[in-house]
């Protein structure tokens, strides 16, 4: 691919906030494919804000390269929507004045959307126009803030865990409003999340951070085909464990896909869950960032 073709690339990218802070981010390197649906996930405090910051323009890394649309953050800030978590929007204004805003400060595109962005907040969300940012329950705040991203018909989305305080039903239609953009208008999403059901029904890419590394990241269906989950009992010598846990009288292993089976277990294909928490469980917790190892290639283990 060229580098046209990666909405989000990073390599060797490093972010501390301070001199004396140990590093939030360590050596990561990835790519991202303009069109795609990317889940980023990582146990919490694993960067996973830091890196949607850093690709939104608002942070600059410490060391590393970081482009955005092929441009170094922010300058390809008229293609890009961020959503922050904390979602933060003028609270005295209305919701109207605030969907005007966005049409105010996205002029110069030409592209922005009243109707994607009305569609959001009023049609499908039921908000008020006038009702005031203030008076809204976080799930409707998070409503206007999407509202904003979409009808700014951004070649890129960068959400952080956008879906978070949202009803079930408001879920699935925001879901469902994100993949019709991916797939009718190419719109790149990258969005963090802890909800995995949700990341597996709709991402084509994933990145798993962990301890401030990238662990895991690539194609979905690459990244399930190349484990596999198996349930038996018996030496797994020789090949690569990523995660063994005792089940009934045997145990149930995750391993990377090799070329034989090894004798005394059953291969089943993994579901991207059953992948993502075999990597998160043995990643580390919240734990602060270790110092940079040589590379940021996903770690296993080796029975
Ligand atoms: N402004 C800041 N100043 C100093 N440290 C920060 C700042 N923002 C984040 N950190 C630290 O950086 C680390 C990563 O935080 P970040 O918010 O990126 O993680 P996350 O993966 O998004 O976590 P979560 O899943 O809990 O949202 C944490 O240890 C956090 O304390």
């Amino acid at each position: 691919m060229s580098a046209q073709e990666w909405a989000v690339e990073a390599e060797g990218l490093t972010m501390r906030y301070g001199r004396r802070r140990a590093p939030v981010l360590v050596d990561c390197g990835l790519t991202v494919p303009t069109g795609s649906v990317c889940g980023l996930v990582g146990p919490n405090g694993a960067g996973k804000s830091t890196l949607l910051a850093l690709a939104a323009g608002l942070l600059r890394p410490t060391s590393g390269v970081l482009k955005v649309l092929g441009s170094v953050p922010p300058g390809a800030r008229a293609d890009v929507a961020y959503v922050a978590q904390a979602k933060p929007l003028p609270s005295q204004l209305t919701v109207a004045a605030v969907l005007r805003l966005g049409a105010e400060l996205n002029r110069s595109s030409g592209r922005w959307s009243a109707a994607a962005a009305e569609s959001i907040a009023y049609e499908q969300g039921g908000l008020h126009p006038k009702a005031r940012i203030h008076s809204l329950s976080g799930g409707q705040r998070t409503r206007v803030a999407l509202a904003l991203a979409f009808g700014k018909r951004a070649r890129l989305m960068l959400l952080d865990e956008p879906m978070a305080d949202l009803d079930p039903v408001a879920r699935g239609q925001l879901m469902g409003a994100l993949m019709a953009s991916a797939a009718e208008e190419g719109t790149t999403i990258v969005m963090s999340s802890h909800v995995l059901p949700e990341l597996e029904s709709t991402c084509d890419q994933l990145v798993l951070l962990g301890d401030g590394r990238v662990r895991l990241a690539g194609p979905v269906d690459e990244l399930v085909s190349s484990h596999v989950l198996l349930t038996g009992s018996g030496s797994l010598s020789g090949h690569r464990v990523v995660e063994q846990r005792p089940a009934g009288r045997g145990a149930t292993a995750l391993v990377r896909r090799g070329d034989a089976l090894p004798p005394g277990w059953e291969a089943m294909e993994p579901s991207l869950q059953e992948i993502v928490l075999a990597h998160l469980r043995t990643t580390g917790s919240s734990a602060p960032a270790l110092p940079a190892p040589a590379s940021s290639a996903p770690e296993e283990t080796t029975a």
